[in-house]
């Protein structure tokens, strides 16, 4: 190789030719470019790389059961892999078996090399249709991280139905070829009738609490309600999440892209791949909201005539063209091709899962981002839950001005979703994080230091839905930050703060109403004996207790103030999509609160109560709920029928307006079979 001399004399480094240079240059297989950054799919560290396995895996079972309008039963499964005898404490582990079974439509014999070792193949990045996958990576990736960390193939049993047969193969990736090889297929007997199994051996690293494997399943089930999930933990534990909403959401429609928006680049690419025979046929039939009137008068616009075969549209004409549509009014996007998990559903995933005392939860009209339609939900768990916050107050050192009471500095929590697919990594670069930041949720009523998260006991829930959500990377773990996607979760956020504060004004005014009645009412037996002395006691006394017991009610915010500490059964007045859990019982969307018993009912006791809550989150798991009454203005109550029982009885109660049922506890059977108490309001 010939080298320089320096002007000094000294020989540099050798020169390369062009020639030589030419003679290096090679394709990249993408398999080969994501060996290399793994870190971009999720598998920078091994703690991280077990979840993402884990999510993938989950993800498609959860697709592809909601696609084949199946409710998902879908159960992980997570096995500590020894390379001796001796046992490891999961926490020790290093290397792990997960399997992830689900009761979908399975997947034909054919497909499975392809869809479980090549990257860049799956059947969701062509369509314009909501689902959790998008980039045809995921599954393929995870194994690719297991036959490179364990060099162990990808096991999948597969079957499409309960007259076909199960097939089991063995897969791994050709990385320079990104094809796969097929080490085993054969046909085997399979318990399921239908469905997907897959397992993956990795290297990983087990550790609880946030963003842990644990951690993304309780998430998962909180916005996935209708889905019944089992996770069978390394420790050898079994939790159950179940099935809450006994309906699947509605089937995203596939929709055409929006004119709006494609790219120039694109649009010259879909003039020369179109079948349409004229431009204006091209404009009606491959895009959304484009009618033939409206495309002829595009053309007309951009000086072509619609008759124009598309691939005879010249690169001048084309940009003339993609400013016209540009500036043409053109309705938005549908929206059918979204499915929002909605209010009920985000309720009653945050009632099931979360411990508090106010919950609620709304759904933005849908909005657009670069022609790609998407609706925004935010949700609000906030309390510790009335036994909690009934709990007396440890005896504190007098606090400083300005210094805040312990819990008070508890920050919140944030708890952010992509078309249901919880993230759990990089929170400060996702949109839905800063919104929660720029928010000013001093407005209502709770402490925020400056460009801080909110304070105090609280979960904040956003979820996007669309039909491509634009993440920061393939790793699918933060939204970028697009103006109209913040405007939009800065929207939900402020409505769900709206009415956050609105409860905690009504409670706080209530509160110190109701102080100051029980004052009257301590003096009332006084006035009254002291009244019947001074008339010789000829007073009717009973008569005027009674009396001065309403001045005092009325004098006290009366009704209302019973209303809002929740002494009536009475809704949340004003607080649509809404649940109040006081000692008294449970206000508001009760429906809601009373499904997840009613799932119990049909399914095996739950294990869910005996996992280790997060620190702040503390998961209700299974409760009966004896929300009191129903209004004098007809509202719904609903009445337990015991432990575990059915709770589907809802009745309009108005005369016992003002009776509180009495709350009683029973034995109920945990998943291991002992009793256990059902919580007690009271
Ligand atoms: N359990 C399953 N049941 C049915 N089909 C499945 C299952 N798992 C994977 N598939 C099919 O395999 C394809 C590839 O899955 P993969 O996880 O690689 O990509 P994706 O889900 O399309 O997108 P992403 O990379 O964003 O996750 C899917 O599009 C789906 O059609």
């Amino acid at each position: 190789m010939p080298r320089k001399k320096t002007q000094a004399g000294a020989t540099s480094a050798p020169v390369v030719t062009a020639v030589e240079m030419g003679a290096r240059q090679r394709e990249i297989s993408v398999s080969e470019f994501f060996t290399k950054n793994r870190h971009l799919l999720g598998f920078d560290n091994p703690r991280k790389a077990l979840l993402t396995c884990v999510k993938e895996a989950v993800d498609n079972s959860l697709d592809a059961c909601e696609e084949a309008g199946i409710l998902p039963d879908v159960t992980v499964k997570l096995e500590i892999v020894t390379a001796g005898q001796t046992p490891v404490a999961p926490s020790q582990a290093t290397r792990f078996r997960i399997t992830v079974t689900d009761n979908g439509p399975g997947i034909v014999r054919q497909q499975i090399p392809r869809v479980f070792a090549k990257l860049l193949y799956g059947s969701k990045f062509h369509r314009m249709r909501m689902s959790r996958g998008q980039q045809g990576i995921g599954i393929s990736a995870a194994g690719m991280y297991g036959q490179l960390t364990t060099g162990k193939p990808v096991k999948v049993i597969s079957r499409t139905g309960p007259r076909a047969a199960a097939h089991y193969f063995e897969v791994q990736i050709d990385t320079k070829k990104n094809e796969p090889l097929v080490h085993e297929n054969k046909q085997i007997e399979w318990h399921q009738p239908q469905g997907t199994e897959v397992t993956l051996e990795v290297e990983g690293r087990y550790q609880k609490g946030r963003a842990s494997v644990d951690e993304w399943l309780e998430q998962t089930s909180i916005a996935n309600p209708h889905v019944r999930l089992i996770y069978q933990t390394p420790e050898g534990e079994t939790k159950e999440y179940p099935r809450s909403y006994h309906e699947l959401p509605p089937s995203p429609r596939e929709i055409k892209p929006h004119p709006y928006g494609i790219e120039f680049g694109a649009l010259l690419k879909m003039l020369q791949d179109t079948k349409s025979q004229t431009v204006a046929g091209f404009l009606a039939g491959d895009f959304c909201r484009v009618s033939p009137a409206l495309a002829e008068e595009m053309c007309k616009a951009a000086k072509l005539s619609p008759n124009t075969k598309p691939r005879d549209v010249k690169p001048q004409a084309a940009e003339v063209l993609y400013k016209t549509i540009q500036a043409t009014k053109i309705m938005a996007p549908p929206t059918n091709c979204i499915s929002p998990i909605g209010e009920k559903a985000i309720l009653s995933g945050l009632y099931k899962q979360i411990k508090g005392e106010f919950y609620t939860a709304v759904s933005r009209p849908p909005a657009v981002y670069r022609g790609y339609p998407f609706i925004i939900e935010a949700g609000l768990a906030f309390g510790k839950g009335p036994e909690e916050a009934a709990k007396p107050q440890q005896a504190s050192v007098p606090l400083a001005e300005g210094e805040d009471q312990g819990h008070e500095s508890e920050l919140a929590r944030v708890i952010r979703y992509a078309n249901r697919v919880p993230l759990l990594y990089q929170q400060s670069a996702c949109s839905t994080f800063k919104a929660v930041l720029s928010t000013t949720w001093r407005n209502y009523g709770v402490t925020q230091s400056r460009g801080a998260l909110p304070a105090g006991p609280m979960v904040i829930f956003v979820h996007m839905a669309s039909v491509w959500v634009p993440f920061t990377s393939e790793s699918k773990e933060a939204i970028a930050d697009y103006d109209e996607i913040q405007k939009e979760i800065t929207l939900a956020l402020r409505e769900a703060g709206r009415r956050l504060g609105i409860f905690l004004r009504r409670r706080e005014r209530a509160a110190s109403e109701f102080r100051r009645r029980n004052i009257f009412d301590l003096y009332i037996e006084e006035v009254v004996a002291a009244c019947n002395r001074l008339k010789g006691g000829k007073l009717p006394t009973e008569k005027l207790k009674e009396q001065l017991h309403k001045i005092a009610s009325s004098r006290t915010g009366g009704v209302k103030t019973d209303e809002a500490l929740g002494k009536t059964g009475a809704g949340p007045e004003g607080l649509p999509h809404s649940i109040i859990v006081t000692a008294e019982g449970i206000e508001g969307e009760t429906e809601i609160a009373q499904q997840s018993p009613a799932a119990d009912a049909a399914s095996p006791p739950p294990m869910l109560a005996d996992s280790t809550p997060t620190s702040k989150s503390p998961r209700r798991g299974r409760r009966v709920v004896k929300p009191t009454l129903a209004s004098a203005k007809g509202k719904v109550a609903a009445k337990a029928k015991g432990a575990g029982g059915q709770q589907e009885m809802f009745a309009a109660e108005p005369t016992q307006a003002r009776k509180a049922a009495p709350r009683k506890t029973s034995p109920r059977k945990t998943s291991s079979g002992t009793a256990r108490p059902t919580r007690k309001r009271t």
